[in-house]
């Protein structure tokens, strides 16, 4: 009944900061995001998360670590999002915007959850500590969520 699509989602952690980015267009225009999207045939998911971390907003990274795996239900949407979900926290290059992304530095104790996906202000404080998670999420649309689960996992 239900297909999976594979998506990524990197975000990159400094001390005491996090990079995200303004979506300008398309799916989640006008959400602060991470960096990421669709895994194309004959690349491995990891390989998928640097290209679109390059494209969206400049950066390459050496040090990209799994962290978790949250799928997402869209009421009335028989395509879950299957979403990896990658902490950097080295980078090479400057942040620079793209078409689809305007990448924003952000304290911190500023994160912007209010200008973002509502299922961030969950999983965001184990990512900030390091710690991997499974998840799932059920929106009713783009900003309501009916369901979620989330639970911290030794290993990915
Ligand atoms: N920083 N968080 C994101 O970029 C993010 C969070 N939640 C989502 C839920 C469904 C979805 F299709 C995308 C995202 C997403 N990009």
């Amino acid at each position: 009944m239900f297909t999976r699509k594979l998506l990524t989602l990197v975000l990159v952690v400094q001390p005491g900061r996090v990079l995200l980015g303004m979506k300008k267009r398309g799916f989640g225009a006008g959400k602060w995001n991470g960096f990421g999207g669709k895994v194309n045939p004959g690349e491995s998911i990891e390989q998928a998360a640097r290209r679109e971390l390059l494209e969206e907003s400049g950066l390459t990274t050496n040090t990209l670590e799994k962290i978790g795996n949250i799928t997402f239900e869209f009421v009335g949407e028989t395509e879950l999002m299957d979403v990896h979900i990658y902490r950097a926290d080295e980078y090479d290059g400057e942040p620079t915007e793209s078409e689809e992304m305007r990448p924003q530095w952000f304290d911190i104790d500023k994160i912007p959850y209010g200008k973002m996906w509502a299922d961030d202000i969950f999983w965001f404080p184990l990512m900030l500590q390091k710690k991997k998670f499974l998840g799932y999420f059920k929106f009713h649309g783009h900003d309501v969520i009916l369901e979620q689960k989330l639970n911290e996992v030794q290993q990915l």
